[in-house]
């Protein structure tokens, strides 16, 4: 009998740590490990970000891997163990992936592989400023076989038991573990599937309410002006994410919820990706505010 190569799958809201978690993983496992990454913007941003990790990848373009790519998926996966022959491979999905027919999909119509556990990232803060918990966070905290409950620094100690309680009321068996930047020990989050899991396929209707748009430029930014820009980017933006060059270096830019912060990275040209609800309306004020960032 071939033994089928492990999966672990990584899912949660959008922003709410799952590439941080990953590049935790990549730097802590020693095992040989792949990654299959889903993405809702139409430029790949995570991918560059977890590309420069010496890591195989493959990656599975813009909209959701939960419905529309199901068969990219497939031969993705079939592709990735043929070529790499990994020790492990994890998926990221977008935040706005509902994870449960792919669960199915991977234990039903993939030989090749075993799901090795969900993992549910969520964020403490977003709840915190959003704590109405939507059906697509719902479905990804009641397929978790593990939850982080992340950005716990971002939260009073207080307010984080009221959360923990919020979601063990979706998901009794799922340990949660609080986080922060996703540090935590990888032996927890591997051989973790539940044993018993429901093996209806699930009628998947997924309508995302979430739109993005994308902007590249050769320029060079204003950081005062940039900053100025993030501060005050429209609430139904929930979701930026990109490179961003100044004078002095190129930042990779992370916005979730109304925070945001920059890391120094190596990446050639500015490419920003916004996410968020009807973010269109907001579409050409948002390029006219980066424009006049450009020196
Ligand atoms: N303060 C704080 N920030 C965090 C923590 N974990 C992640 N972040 C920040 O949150 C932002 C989003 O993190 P990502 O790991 O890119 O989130 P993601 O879930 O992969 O995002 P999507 O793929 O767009 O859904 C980044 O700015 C991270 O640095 C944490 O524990 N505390």
């Amino acid at each position: 009998m071939t033994t089928r190569t492990p999966l672990t799958l990584i899912t949660g809201p959008l922003g709410s740590g799952k590439t941080t978690l990953l590049r935790h993983i990549l730097a802590t496992v020693s095992q040989k490990i792949a990654i299959l990454m889903n993405e809702f913007g139409e430029i790949a941003i995570d991918a560059k970000v977890i590309q420069g990790q010496n890591v195989s990848m493959a990656d599975l373009g813009g909209g959701c891997v939960c419905c529309s790519l199901l068969g990219e998926f497939e031969a993705a996966v079939n592709e990735i163990i043929e070529t790499v022959n990994p020790d492990l491979i994890v998926v990221e999905t977008t935040g706005l992936a509902e994870p449960d027919a792919l669960v199915f999909d991977i234990q039903e119509s993939i030989p090749v592989v075993r799901l090795d556990g969900v993992v549910t990232v969520i964020d403490a803060d977003g709840l915190v400023q959003y704590p109405q918990i939507g059906h697509t966070g719902r479905i990804q905290i009641e397929a978790a076989d593990a939850i982080l409950l992340n950005k716990v620094d971002l939260v009073a100690e207080s307010e984080l038991e009221a959360i923990a309680a919020k979601l063990h009321r979706f998901n009794e068996t799922a340990p949660i573990f609080h986080t922060q930047r996703g540090q935590i020990d990888p032996a927890l989050l591997f051989g973790i599937a539940k044993a018993e899991r429901s093996l209806q396929p699930p009628h998947h209707i997924h309508q995302p309410e979430f739109d993005s748009f994308s902007y590249t430029s050769p320029a060079t930014f204003d950081r005062a002006c940039f900053e100025e820009f993030a501060g005050s980017l429209a609430p139904s933006i929930y979701r930026a994410k990109g490179f961003v060059r100044f004078v002095d270096d190129i930042y990779l830019f992370n916005f979730v919820a109304g925070r945001w912060d920059f890391e120094p990275f190596e990446q050639a040209t500015t490419e920003l990706v916004f996410i968020g609800k009807q973010v269109n309306e907001h579409q050409a004020e948002i390029l006219q505010r980066l424009k006049l960032c450009e020196h």
